[in-house]
Parts: C-alpha cells; structure tokens; sequence
C-alpha cells in the first residue's frame, strides 16, 4: 500500500517483525489533517491484521512527532460544521482498534493532537529533545481528542492543569518525572531503542502481550476489584495455551522458550 503522508515498513529479524509507521508531513511538523489520519488508520488495521507483525512503533521526524492537528483545516470550521462533520477523520479513534502494542518514539514537537495521539499508544519512549504539550488554548479552543482525560490520568491533576491552562510545554526529563513517558533516550538512539522494545516484545507469547494490553487499559475503565477479577480469569485461562506449557518448560529445562504465539 502506498501513502502520501505516512511511511510504512518492516523491520526486525525474528518471526515476527515490527510495523514501523513514521508520519511524514515534516514541512507541517507532522500536522494531523484528515489524509494522514485516514492513511494512518489504514496502516494501523493493516499491521495489526498481519499475524507476521508482533508490534507497531510510531513515530514522525527528528524535529516533530506532530505539532498538532492541522490548523488550517479547521480554522474554517464553527460550531455546526465541526459538530456534524467531527471535524478531523472518523479515524481519531482507530488507534483504540488496535490489539497489539503500539510504541510511540517521540522526539521533538508532541503537541496537541500530537500529545494526544502519542498518549492513545500503549507507552511512549522520548528522545531528549521532545517535548510535550496541549497548547489549545492558545488557539481559542480546547484538546478535542482525549488530551483533558488521559493527561490527568498520566501526570496527575495538578501538572495536569498547568499544561492545559498555560499552554507550556514539557520537556523529556519532566515528561519522565511525570510518568507521561517510560524512558528518555538520545535523540540519535530513538529509533534504534524503540525497535529494540518491540523486539523484546514481538519474542513473548502473543496472547500474553494482548491481555496484558487489554488488561492495562482496563485498569483506567473501572473498579479496581473488578480489573483484578478479569485479570485473574485471563491469568488462569493462559494455562490453556501452549505457550505456557512452553514458557515453563524451557525454564525449568534452562534453555530459552520458543513461543508458537497460541
Ligand atoms: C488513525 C488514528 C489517528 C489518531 C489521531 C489522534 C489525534 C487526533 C487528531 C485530531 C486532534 C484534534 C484535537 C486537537 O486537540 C487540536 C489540536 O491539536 S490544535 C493544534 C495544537 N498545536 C499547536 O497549537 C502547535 C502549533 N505550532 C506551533 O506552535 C509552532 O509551529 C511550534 C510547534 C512551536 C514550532 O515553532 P517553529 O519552530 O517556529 O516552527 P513554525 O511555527 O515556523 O512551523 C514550521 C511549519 O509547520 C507549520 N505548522 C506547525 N504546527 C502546525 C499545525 N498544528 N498545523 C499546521 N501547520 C503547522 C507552520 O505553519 C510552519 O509552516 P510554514 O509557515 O513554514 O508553511
């Protein structure tokens, strides 16, 4: 499949390889307009329909992940044409489709419906140079695309509040500190760090790596009580796979485990 805004290709040396989708608007800062959303959604449902892919890893140009969504595809816009038409593609919630890990390797500008695509992967690694913010208010407006939900629930109230109100943005370090990022890397390694995650992870049991994608994300739907029950469940229902089986026996036998991913 060819695309305009994004680049897609495999990479990797295992059984299964890793979906690398690098968005490519780089004289926009990666600007989301509804081509590159649509192609990205695309992309997305494609790896994860590909049982040769274990992972996907995201990411933009040295100077930006996406600095936002494409301003002057909504400046034109009021209220009734933002209401019925949504605004920006159907696809904004794509991503939420998709059952295998998606890593977001940020560096740069993340800002906006960039900060906020970055924060609906499943967890972020950020080259020193990034830098993180939802500037919306600045524009008259506000994050449409989860950034007043999932950002308290990442940095907590108060950072939280900061960010949204003064439109500042947060570098690495304190994206890190704030728990919004798992790691900071070299901006130089970014790549090569994120595709050696997906590695690790493509070389697991792929139901393992599933539920425990799903079960993460259910911990931010509900109860902790119930999450612990559904967690359970999927615990013991993993003892019907055969990579269970294969997972003990190779420790027990000290040799490494070759997963058949069921
Ligand atoms: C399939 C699953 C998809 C899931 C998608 C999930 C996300 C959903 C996407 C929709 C989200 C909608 C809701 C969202 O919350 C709303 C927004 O994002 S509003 C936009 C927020 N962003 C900003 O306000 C940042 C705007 N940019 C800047 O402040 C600055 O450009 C910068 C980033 C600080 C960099 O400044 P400089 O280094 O000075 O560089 P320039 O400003 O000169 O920029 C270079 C060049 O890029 C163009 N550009 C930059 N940002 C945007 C943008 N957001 N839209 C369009 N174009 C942008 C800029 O105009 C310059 O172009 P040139 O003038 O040279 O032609």
């Amino acid at each position: 499949m060819s695309y305009e805004c994004i680049l897609t290709e495999l990479r990797g040396s295992g059984e299964r390889k890793t979906g690398l989708i690098t968005l490519n608007r780089p004289k926009q800062l990666n600007a989301l307009n509804d081509q590159l959303m649509d192609e990205l959604g695309q992309a997305l449902l494609a790896f994860d329909a590909d049982d040769g892919v274990g992972c996907i890893v995201l990411t933009g140009s040295e100077r930006a992940f996406a600095a936002g969504a494409d301003i002057p595809t909504m400046a034109p816009h009021d209220f009734m044409s933002a209401f019925k038409t949504g605004l920006i593609s159907k696809n904004w919630e794509t991503i939420l489709q998709v059952r295998k890990p998606v890593i977001a390797a940020v560096g740069g500008f993340a800002l906006g419906g960039g900060c906020e695509l970055a924060m609906m992967c499943d967890f972020i690694i950020a080259a020193d140079s990034a830098k993180f913010g939802q500037p919306e208010i600045k524009l008259g407006i506000i994050p449409g695309a989860g950034g007043t939900q999932r950002l308290p629930r990442a940095v907590g109230k108060s950072k939280a509040m900061d960010l949204l109100l003064t439109a500042r943005m947060m570098d690495a370090a304190e994206a890190e500190s704030a728990g919004l990022v798992a790691r900071v890397v070299p901006a130089d390694k970014l790549l090569d760090e994120a595709l050696a995650a997906a590695e690790t992870i493509n070389g697991f049991s792929a139901p393992s790596v599933a539920l425990i994608k799903e079960l993460v994300h259910q911990a931010f739907q509900g109860p902790l009580s119930d999450g612990v029950k559904i967690e359970r469940r999927y615990f013991h229902a993993l003892f019907g796979t055969a990579d269970q089986r294969e997972g003990m026996d190779a420790f027990m036998n000290k040799r490494k485990p070759e997963f058949k991913h069921r």
